[in-house]
């Protein structure tokens, strides 16, 4: 079960006409294509993708799912049929009937934001050999970033024995990745219990899993070894496109032997103008690059214009970059247009400037100024 129905509203303007898993991701890729992507490299054909909010940007990507399942077309698409998900857990109670129908033995439940590789397969072996109720991947974070997840404590046989959602003050920085498995006959007879208690907000972080250590139930830990990043912040899907960047990237998409698997998108080539000067940048297909791009990464059919200059930038599909442009660390929506002569950007990378799908920005003394919109704590500046 492929959690990819929360409003990720911390994305701001990047969710405004699409859900935070449809966002495009390392130039040729959404979000929810490393979960899918992982589902069929790791051999698990049947997934259920629960959807709910913007879910037709979602539905549209998926389309009949055969880019993930080829041969039994075994993905399908789960949204609300009555009333909404209240939270994660009633998303997957809501789906009880879709799963009972699979008759499965054990249930992975993923979340579709999350840009990383895993073979499912090891944790699936993890969970079988210890005999637990459930299983979490886990994952070290930075003490910094410890109170944004589910914060446990495990023993010396890896089993959970202390967990805390968002804590405010984390005792530890070992990390739940949102990634579960249950046994089956266990999940449906905790979600049944999830969903006849009042006091519950329905969340596995928030009620499940608290309620299941408070019950004695088995739940073991999966250590993830490797790259993994939750982008569900402006600045964590900003840092995650620049560890794609660089001669030894943290992390790469698509290698031979862990392909990334998306709906075919436009594959003409891209033009490079000798006007043009790259470095260390991602470059898709169907590109006209006439500037300056360096540490960014651009999506397919973007055009960057004489004289631009585009650095610590993530361009997303069908962007239009107008000539002696200037933009310094910044997220360019679908179709944005950014005007001849405009400048987006700062020159502090603790301050990422977003410019939605389809905005036009327009130089400062145009008619039309444009005004980025402040997000959470980011700092946001006016186009000069
Ligand atoms: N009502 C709903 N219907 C359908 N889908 C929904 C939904 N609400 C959320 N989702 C989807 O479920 C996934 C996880 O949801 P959240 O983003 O709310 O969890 P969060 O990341 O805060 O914490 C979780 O993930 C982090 C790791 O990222 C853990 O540390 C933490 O313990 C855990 O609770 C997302 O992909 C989201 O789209």
């Amino acid at each position: 079960m492929l959690l990819a129905g929360g409003e990720g509203r911390r994305l701001g303007v990047l969710t405004q006409t699409k859900a935070k898993p449809a966002v495009h991701f390392g130039g040729a890729y959404r979000i929810i294509d490393f979960g899918l992507s992982n589902c069929r490299n790791s051999g698990i054909d049947t997934v259920g993708v629960v959807t709910q909010y913007k879910a037709s940007s979602l539905h549209e990507h998926i389309g009949s799912g055969a880019s993930w399942s080829p041969e039994t077309k075994g993905v399908s698409v789960l949204p609300p049929k009555n009333g909404e998900y209240v939270g994660t857990a009633d998303a997957v109670y809501k789906n009880l009937a879709y799963l009972e129908e699979k008759q499965p033995e054990h249930v992975l439940i993923l979340s579709g934001d999350h840009i990383y590789r895993m073979d499912y397969r090891h944790l699936l072996e993890r969970h079988v050999r210890t005999g637990a109720d459930a299983t979490i991947a886990v994952t070290p974070v930075a003490w910094e970033d410890a109170h944004r997840f589910g914060i446990m404590r495990a023993d010396e046989l890896g089993r959970v024995v202390e967990f805390a959602e968002k804590p405010k003050q984390p005792r530890s920085n070992l990390a739940s990745m949102g990634i579960y498995v249950f046994k089956w006959s266990y999940l449906k007879r905790v979600l049944e219990m999830d969903a006849r208690d009042m006091e519950s907000s329905h969340d596995f972080g928030k009620d499940v899993i608290p309620y299941m250590l408070l019950n004695g139930a088995h739940l073991q830990t999966y250590s993830h070894e490797g790259y993994w990043r939750d982008v569900g912040t402006i600045e964590s899907l900003w840092e995650a496109h620049m560890d794609l960047l660089g001669d030894q990237p943290k992390f790469r998409c698509g290698e031979e032997a862990w392909p990334m698997y998306t709906p075919a998108a436009r594959s003409g080539q891209t033009y490079v103008d000798p006007a043009a000067r790259l470095g260390q940048s991602l470059i898709a297909g169907s590109c006209s690059i006439y500037g300056q791009v360096e540490r960014s990464v651009i999506s397919p059919g973007v055009y960057i214009g004489h004289g631009s200059v585009v650095r610590g930038c993530i361009i997303m599909p069908g962007a239009h970059i107008g000539r002696n442009v200037y933009l310094r660390n910044a997220i360019i929506g679908e179709g944005a247009v950014i005007a001849d002569g405009a400048t987006v950007g700062s020159l502090s990378k603790s301050s990422i400037a977003v410019v939605g799908d389809a905005e036009t920005v327009m130089k400062k003394n145009d008619k039309k100024p444009k005004v980025y919109i402040p997000m959470g704590q980011l700092h946001l500046e006016r186009v000069r």
